[in-house]
């Protein structure tokens, strides 16, 4: 998904980000000298500091200025940042970069159901997407493990659906993976992720349309588990 994060950073940057990585900087706040930076960076103590700051400006870096150094942590845009640059090398050098995600199904508010159903969207469903989708989302929750993983789609061209208005309001675009979705039960395809660009829900829910209703085709019930395999 393209998520927004603040400023862009460039190359050094990002490189900068994947060596505090290496240092161990994603699972806690790590210890760091601007001078050892530099030296490992092959550049001058200055460039190493203001890249630090361009990380932090742009949200992918909290850093602590201590009395001899500082310490730094990757936030989570930084570590989707990684993972988005980690899925583009699996596309380069795996023959099979395909994403899985696992998750077990469970209710919301009942407002997917309004959304898929607005007339802006259904337009666009049936053209782009080739069927109507049922009128809802089925909504899973990530293992932690897949919530890392999601930050692969951003690697992969969506489908957009775009944002519209009526008199009252605006309506935001949203994405769409193509998607087959497995459960103990067997395999249900074409459905696909849908990643709306206003929602409420936070990066540990998917929400997934299909032609059908799939707590129907596939006997899905809360707490049921689920492995959504995302199509190339
Ligand atoms: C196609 C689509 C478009 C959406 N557009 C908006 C929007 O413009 N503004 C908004 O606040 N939420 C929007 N949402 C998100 C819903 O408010 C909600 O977060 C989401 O669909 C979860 O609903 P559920 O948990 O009831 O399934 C959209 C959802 C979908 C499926
Ligand atoms: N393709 C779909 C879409 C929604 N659903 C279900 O249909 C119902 C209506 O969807 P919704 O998005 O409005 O509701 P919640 O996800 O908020 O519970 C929910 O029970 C979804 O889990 C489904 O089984 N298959
Ligand atoms: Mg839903």
């Amino acid at each position: 998904m393209a998520e927004p994060s603040g400023q862009a950073v460039g190359r050094d940057e990002l490189a900068t980000l994947k060596l505090l990585a290496l240092e161990g900087a994603l699972d806690e706040p790590t210890k760091v000298s601007c001078a050892d930076l530099a030296g490992r960076l092959d550049a001058s103590n200055q460039t190493a500091s203001r890249r630090l700051q361009r990380l932090e400006d742009a949200d992918l870096l909290d850093r602590d200025i201590l009395g001899d150094g500082q310490e730094v942590h990757v936030t989570s845009t930084g570590e989707r940042r990684l993972q988005s640059e980690y899925a583009d090398y699996r596309r380069i050098f795996e023959a099979d970069a395909s994403v899985h995600l696992n998750g077990i199904v469970t209710s919301g508010m009942g407002e997917g159901r309004h959304y898929i159903t607005l007339p802006g969207y259904m337009k666009q469903f049936i053209e782009r997407l080739d069927y109507e989708p049922f009128a809802g989302t089925l909504n899973l929750e990530l293992t932690d493990d897949s919530v890392r993983k999601r930050a692969r789609l951003s690697a992969l061209e969506p489908v957009t659906i775009e944002g519209w208005e009526d008199d009252e309001r605006t309506y935001g675009p949203a994405y769409c993976y193509p998607v087959s979705v497995e459960s103990g039960d067997g395999e249900y395809e074409p459905a696909h992720i849908i990643a709306p660009e206003r929602t409420h829900h936070g990066e540990e829910k998917v929400e997934l349309i299909a032609p059908e209703k799939l707590r129907d085709v596939l006997e899905l019930a809360d707490g049921d588990e689920v492995t959504v395999h995302v199509s190339e």
